[in-house]
């Protein structure tokens, strides 16, 4: 477990495998942390540096001092992550995002081009959901806490099926969702709220591959062909699964990141 401080937060960082080899960030989705990635994390160490963070305000990331309050923008996280790169003397890496995780890795693509080699973009859109709808979100957390947006979760993030073959992983998200920051996951909220990516996503050059689940209901498989058709050098994988792929479709997932990378 290791700690980075950027600007006015402290970012829960982990890494694995050789810090020699050719480096690939993982990034989480809303309500989650650096956990998630625990199925992707186990392959790819055997073949690049695998840095994990938990976005600020989720996890064990937050604010140096005093609470989660201060206002989040998609520019903010996206700065956090070149600060992180910074922070490690990583001049380039790959970066796979998952739903916010994949707002960031557009931004990223777009303001920061020469810190990226390729981009994973996985159950993700240049425009998640809606103003009103963030907004209402982030009222109802800060509101009261986290167990309202919990109990709706297993439903858009897996499709029943999983959730009757996996239910301990299903209940272990829940878990953490249930025990993450309202006032970090608020603050998320609102960044998602203002971020709106879909005149901007034309600029994004470097190699790209977009994963869609094709259950999503949240990100759907036609903001994913959205993303895959304006960005030049970009193509799409779908897998069966719905919001967070990389863990009910683990193994296609992996599959899919790992190939794209060696190519
Ligand atoms: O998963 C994300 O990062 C954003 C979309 C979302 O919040 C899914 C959900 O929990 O409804």
């Amino acid at each position: 477990m290791r700690y980075v401080d950027i600007d006015d937060v402290r970012l829960h960082v982990r890494t694995d495998g050789d810090p020699a080899r050719p480096c690939i960030v993982l990034s989480n989705s809303l309500g989650t942390d650096l956990s998630m990635w625990d199925p992707q994390a186990a392959v790819l160490a055997r073949d690049y540096h695998v840095v994990r963070y938990d976005t600020r305000g989720h996890g064990l990331s937050g604010r140096r001092s005093g609470r989660n309050t201060a206002p989040v923008t998609l520019d903010r996280l996206g700065s956090d992550v070149v600060g992180l790169l910074d922070a490690l003397e990583i001049q380039r890496a790959h970066f796979c995002g998952i739903s916010m995780g994949g707002m960031i890795g557009q931004w990223l693509g777009i303001h920061a081009p020469q810190r990226l080699d390729k981009l994973v973009l996985a159950n993700t859109a240049a425009r998640i959901g809606t103003h009103e709808g963030w907004t209402a979100r982030a009222a109802q957390v800060r509101a009261g806490g986290m167990d309202g947006v919990a109990d709706g979760a297993a439903a858009r993030w897996f499709t029943p099926a999983f959730g009757a073959r996996s239910p301990g992983l299903v209940e272990a998200m829940l878990v953490r969702l249930r025990e993450q920051d309202p006032q970090g996951y608020a603050a998320c909220c609102d960044a998602l709220a203002q971020a709106d990516l879909r005149a901007d996503i034309a600029a994004i050059r470097c190699p790209t591959l977009v994963i869609a689940g094709r259950a999503d209901p949240v990100t759907t498989v036609a903001d994913a062909r959205m993303l895959a058709e304006t960005i030049a050098n970009a193509a799409l994988a779908e897998v069966d699964a719905s919001h967070i792929s990389n863990i009910e479709a683990e193994h296609p997932f992996s599959e899919h990141l790992r190939r794209f990378l060696a190519a």
